[in-house]
C-alpha cells in the first residue's frame, strides 16, 4: 500500500463532494457497501491507474465475502480494514489483498489531500527540503528535483509539476519558460516518507534541461522509440489525416501509409490479419520480436482509430491482472457428495418409531438458539452456482434458457415461452370443480388487496397554511412472478402473485414457472394467468427463470420488479439481480423455504396442533417448523407425539416431512409472554395461536409474516383461499419486511403546491438551513422569489 495517508470514502455523496480534493492521491478507500456496482465500476473507471480498496471494519459474513470477492473480481486492488480480519479459505479470496492499516492512516474529514499529507513528510537534508523523483505515467524515471514545502503547496493547489530549484533558490515552475509543463497526476511518498515521486504528463520537449528527449538520464531523442512513441507517430498522423478531411484544398501533401490505413476501407483490418498470421508463423527470436513490432504498428493504428489510449489498455491489462479465481470446485463437489451420502444415510436409518421433535427446555438458551437456527445452505456454495446461471442468460438470452431448462428440468423445449391466447387443452383440462374452487380464492384474494388498495387512494395534506403535501400511488409498469414448480406445483402462488398485480394495475404481467417432463406447466397456472390477462408464461425456473425476467432475452421482456416465494437458487437469484444495477430491477423479498411457528398451552387439540405442524414441513427438507408450548406436561407431550408420527405415517409426503422434523423442535416455555419473546425473536413467515382467547393475544406480535388465531384457523386456508397473501417473508426476514400486498406492486409519489402565503411560511426554514449547508443556488431559489414579492430578505 505505501502511502502514509489514505481517504476513505463512506457514501456516494463524500466521493462526489471530496474526490476532488484528494484527486492526487494515489489510493482511495471506498466503504462499499453504500455504493452501487455502477458507481464503483465509475469511480475506478475515472482514476485508472490508481488503487480503490474496500473498507471492510469488522469480520466479514459469508455473504459479505461473496460480495467482497466479485468486487476483487471486477478491478479492486483489495480489501483494507482497521482492525484484524480474516478471511476463510473458502471465500477464495487470497491472503495477499488483504491489508490491515493502522486508523490514525485513514482519513474521512476530506481536507485537502496536501493539508494531511505535509504533516506526515520527513526530511533528514539541512536545507530541509524533500528528494522528488518524476515520472511519466508510464512508470517512466524522467529526472530528480526538490520539493519545499512552499513549493508542494503550490504544485498542489495548480496541479502542475512545480519544485524548488536549489541553483536559483526560489520555486521553480517546470516550462514557464521553455513550455515544456507539466500537468501533475498523482503523488507518491516513499515508505519511510521522505522522497516524494511526481507523475506527470510531460508536454512539448520533454523534462531536461539539455533537451535530450523525455528523460535526464541520457536517452537521446534518436535512440528513445519506444512504444508511447509509437502511438505518439501514429497519433499525430491521425490527426493530420483528420485535418486533410476537413480542409481539402489546402492538403497537397501526398498521404503517408499510416494515413492510407485510416481512410482505405478495408485496408487496416487485411493488415492486421495478414500480420497475424506472419507472426503466428515466425520461428526465430529475430522473425519472432520483428514481426511482433509489425503487428503492433497495425494494432496501434486500429487503438488510435478507435480513440483507444494506452492508458486505457493498461487499465485493462490491470483489471485483467487483478481477476480472481474462485477455487476448483472438485474438491468441495467430493465434499458435498459425502454429505450428501450422509444425509441419505440419515433418512435411511431414520426409523417409523423416530418420527418426533426434540424438545427444548426455554431454560436451555444454548439449546434454544440451536433449535432456532433455520436450516440455511451456505450462500457461499448457492452463489457460486447460481452467478454463472445468470451471466449465462445474460449474455446468450433464449439460447442458454433452453439449454439450462434441459439440464436441470431435463426437458428441451422449442420456445421458452407460451404466450397468449394459451393453448385451449390447459383450461379445458380442469374439472368444473377445480375451476370453482380457484374463483373462490381468486374472489377473496381480490376483495382483500383491493380493500388494500383503496387504504392506498392519494393522500392531501396541508402541512402549513399555503403548502399542500400530496401522495399518490401508481403502478409498477411491468412484473415478473414466480411461481415455484420444483418439489410441488403451486398454482396457489399463481394467485397470490397475479391478482394483486392485477389489483394495482400492472401493465405488464409475467409469470415464469418450470415445465414439467413433457414440457407443460400446470393448467390451473395457466387458468389463473388468463383470468388476470398475463400474455406471456416463461416456461423456466431457478436461477435461469429470474435472470430472463431480470434483463430479458429475445423473446421473455424485461420485468421492473421480481416477486415469489421459490428455493434457495431462486432466491439467490432475485438477490443477485436486485443488486446489480445492470439489471434495474427489485424485489419483494428473500422469500425462502416455508416455515412456521406454533404457539399453544395444554387445552390446545394436539391433533391440530400436529397437522398445522406438519402441513408445512411437507413444503421441502430445508423447511422448519417449531412448536412453542406454554408449560406443556409430560401427558400432553406423549399426545402430541403420537399426533405427529401417526399423521406423518399417513402423508405421502413422509419422507420429505421426516428430515425436516430433524431440524425442527419443540421448546417448552413457562408463560405466553415468554412465548411471544421467543416467537419475536425467531420472527416466523406463518405464526398460529391455538390457546384460549387467542385473539386476545394478537396484540404481543411485534414480528411474524401472517398470524392464523384460533383453533379453526390453520395455516392451509392463508394459503390458498382466505384472501391473505401466502407469500411471506422467511429467514426471520419477518423483522423488516412485510409479505407481499398491493403495494409491492405500488410506488408512492409525492407531490406539492406551494403559493405566496406557503414561500412565506416555510421560505425562512429553508434560507436557514441552506446557509448551514452552504449550498447558496438552493436558498437563492426561495430569496428570490421572496424579494420579488417585495418580503423582506437582506439578511439572507
Ligand atoms: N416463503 C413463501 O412465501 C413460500 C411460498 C411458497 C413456496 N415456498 C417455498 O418455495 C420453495 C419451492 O422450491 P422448489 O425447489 O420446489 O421449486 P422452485 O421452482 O423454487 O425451484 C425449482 C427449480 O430449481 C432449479 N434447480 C434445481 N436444482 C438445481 C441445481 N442443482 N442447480 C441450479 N438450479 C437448480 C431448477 O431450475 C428448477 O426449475 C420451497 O422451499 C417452498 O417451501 C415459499
Ligand atoms: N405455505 C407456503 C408459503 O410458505 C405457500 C403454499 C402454497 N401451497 C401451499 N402452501
Ligand atoms: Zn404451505
Amino acid at each position: 500500500m505505501g502511502s502514509p495517508v489514505y481517504p476513505l470514502f463512506n457514501t456516494p455523496q463524500e466521493w462526489e463532494c471530496n474526490f476532488s480534493k484528494w484527486s492526487l492521491s494515489s489510493s482511495f478507500l471506498i466503504y462499499y457497501k453504500n455504493f452501487s456496482s455502477e458507481q464503483l465500476t465509475t469511480m475506478i473507471k475515472k482514476f485508472p491507474r490508481r488503487s480503490f480498496y474496500l473498507f471492510q471494519s469488522q469480520q466479514p459474513s459469508e455473504d459479505e465475502l461473496i460480495q467482497l470477492f466479485d468486487l476483487l473480481h471486477s478491478g479492486f486492488s483489495g480489501i483494507v480494514s482497521n482492525a484484524s480480519i480474516s478471511i476463510s479459505i473458502s471465500s477464495s479470496i487470497p491472503k495477499d489483498r488483504v491489508f490491515l492499516l493502522k486508523p490514525e492512516t485513514i482519513f474521512s474529514s476530506y481536507e485537502n489531500y496536501i493539508d494531511v499529507l505535509l504533516p506526515t513528510l520527513k526530511t533528514d537534508r539541512a536545507d530541509k527540503l524533500y528528494t522528488t523523483v518524476v515520472t511519466n505515467n508510464n512508470n517512466q524515471a524522467l529526472g530528480v528535483c526538490y520539493s519545499s514545502i512552499e513549493s508542494l503547496k503550490q504544485a498542489f493547489k495548480e496541479n502542475k509539476g512545480i519544485y524548488y530549484s536549489r541553483s536559483r533558490n526560489e520555486i521553480w515552475v517546470k516550462g514557464l519558460t521553455s513550455g515544456n509543463t507539466q500537468e501533475l497526476e498523482r503523488v507518491d511518498v516513499d515508505c519511510d516518507a521522505d522522497c516524494l515521486k511526481f507523475v506527470v504528463k510531460q508536454d512539448g520537449d520533454g523534462f531536461c534541461h539539455l533537451n535530450t528527449r523525455f528523460d535526464c538520464f541520457g536517452n537521446l531523442k534518436k535512440d528513445a522509440f519506444g512504444l508511447n512513441d509509437l502511438y505518439n507517430v501514429i497519433q499525430n498522423r491521425f490527426e493530420d489525416e483528420q485535418g486533410r478531411l476537413e480542409d481539402k484544398e489546402n492538403y497537397t501533401v501526398k498521404k503517408s501509409y499510416t494515413q492510407r490505413l485510416f481512410s482505405e476501407k478495408g485496408l487496416l483490418d487485411k493488415k492486421i490479419l495478414e500480420e497475424s498470421k506472419e507472426f503466428i508463423e515466425a520461428e526465430s527470436t529475430e522473425e519472432v520480436s520483428w514481426e511482433f513490432a509489425d503487428l503492433l504498428y497495425f494494432a496501434f493504428t486500429k487503438l488510435v482509430k478507435s480513440g483507444v489510449t494506452l492508458v486505457d489498455v493498461e487499465e485493462n491489462l490491470r483489471l485483467k491482472h487483478l481477476k480472481l479465481t474462485r477455487r476448483q470446485g472438485d474438491a468441495k463437489v467430493e465434499e458435498e457428495k459425502k454429505e450428501i451420502k450422509k444425509e441419505e444415510k440419515k433418512e435411511d436409518q431414520f426409523l417409523d418409531s423416530d418420527i418426533k421433535l426434540k424438545v427444548v427446555s426455554s431454560d436451555d438458551s444454548a439449546g434454544v438458539v440451536s433449535a432456532f437456527t433455520r436450516p440455511i445452505q451456505s450462500t457461499t456454495n448457492i452463489m457460486s452456482l447460481v452467478n454463472p446461471i445468470i451471466e449465462n442468460v445474460k449474455q446468450n438470452g433464449d439460447k442458454a434458457l433452453l439449454e439450462l431448462t434441459a439440464k436441470f428440468d431435463r426437458v428441451e423445449l422449442e420456445s421458452p415461452i407460451l404466450t397468449a391466447p394459451f393453448p385451449t387443452h390447459y383450461v379445458e383440462s380442469l374439472s368444473q370443480e377445480m375451476k370453482e374452487s380457484l374463483d373462490i380464492s381468486i374472489h377473496n384474494v381480490h376483495k382483500f388487496h383491493k380493500a388494500q388498495y383503496d387504504q392506498n387512494a392519494t393522500l392531501s395534506v396541508e402541512t402549513q397554511p399555503g403548502v399542500l403535501c400530496e401522495r399518490f400511488a401508481k403502478p409498477i409498469n411491468s412484473v415478473g412472478c414466480y411461481i415455484p414448480g420444483g418439489t410441488a406445483v403451486l398454482p396457489s402462488t399463481a394467485i397470490m402473485l397475479g391478482v394483486p398485480a392485477q389489483v394495482a394495475g400492472c401493465h405488464e404481467i409475467v409469470f415464469a414457472t418450470p415445465p414439467n417432463k413433457e414440457g407443460l406447466v400446470p393448467a390451473e397456472v395457466v387458468y389463473v394467468a388468463e383470468k388476470i390477462g398475463v400474455k406471456t408464461i416463461l416456461l423456466a425456473g431457478g436461477a435461469q427463470a429470474v435472470a430472463a425476467m431480470a434483463y430479458g432475452t429475445e423473446s421473455v421482456p424485461k420485468v421492473d420488479k421480481i416477486l415469489g416465494p421459490g428455493n434457495q437458487f431462486v432466491t439467490a437469484a432475485k438477490m443477485h439481480v436486485s443488486q446489480d444495477t445492470s439489471a434495474l430491477c427489485s424485489i419483494d423479498m428473500p422469500a425462502g423455504p416455508s416455515e412456521v411457528l406454533v404457539i399453544c398451552d395444554n387445552e390446545a387439540d394436539e391433533d391440530y396442533v400436529a397437522s398445522d405442524l406438519l402441513s408445512q414441513a411437507e413444503h421441502g427438507v430445508d423447511s422448519q417448523v417449531v412448536l412453542i408450548g406454554i408449560d406443556l406436561n409430560e401427558q400432553y407431550l406423549a399426545k402430541l407425539q403420537s399426533a405427529i408420527k401417526q399423521q406423518t405415517l399417513r402423508l405421502p409426503r413422509k419422507e420429505i416431512i421426516k428430515r425436516c422434523l430433524v431440524n425442527s423442535c419443540i421448546v417448552n416455555c413457562k408463560s405466553v409472554e415468554e412465548a411471544f419473546k421467543l416467537s419475536n425473536d425467531y420472527a416466523p413467515e406463518h405464526l398460529i395461536l391455538q390457546l384460549e382467547n387467542a385473539q386476545s393475544y394478537v396484540n404481543l406480535v411485534e414480528n411474524a409474516g401472517s398470524i392464523f388465531v384460533g383453533a379453526l384457523t390453520p395455516e392451509s386456508c392463508g394459503d390458498y383461499s382466505s384472501g391473505t397473501n401466502h407469500t411471506l417473508p422467511t429467514y426471520g426476514f419477518a423483522k423488516q419486511y412485510s409479505g407481499v400486498n398491493t403495494s409491492t406492486y405500488q410506488k408512492f409519489i409525492t407531490c406539492q403546491y406551494v403559493n405566496e402565503e406557503g414561500l412565506k411560511n416555510i421560505g425562512y426554514s429553508v434560507m436557514n438551513i441552506a446557509n448551514r449547508e452552504g449550498l447558496d443556488a438552493h436558498k437563492w431559489a426561495v430569496k428570490m422569489r421572496l424579494q420579488k414579492m417585495g418580503y423582506d430578505v437582506e439578511k439572507y
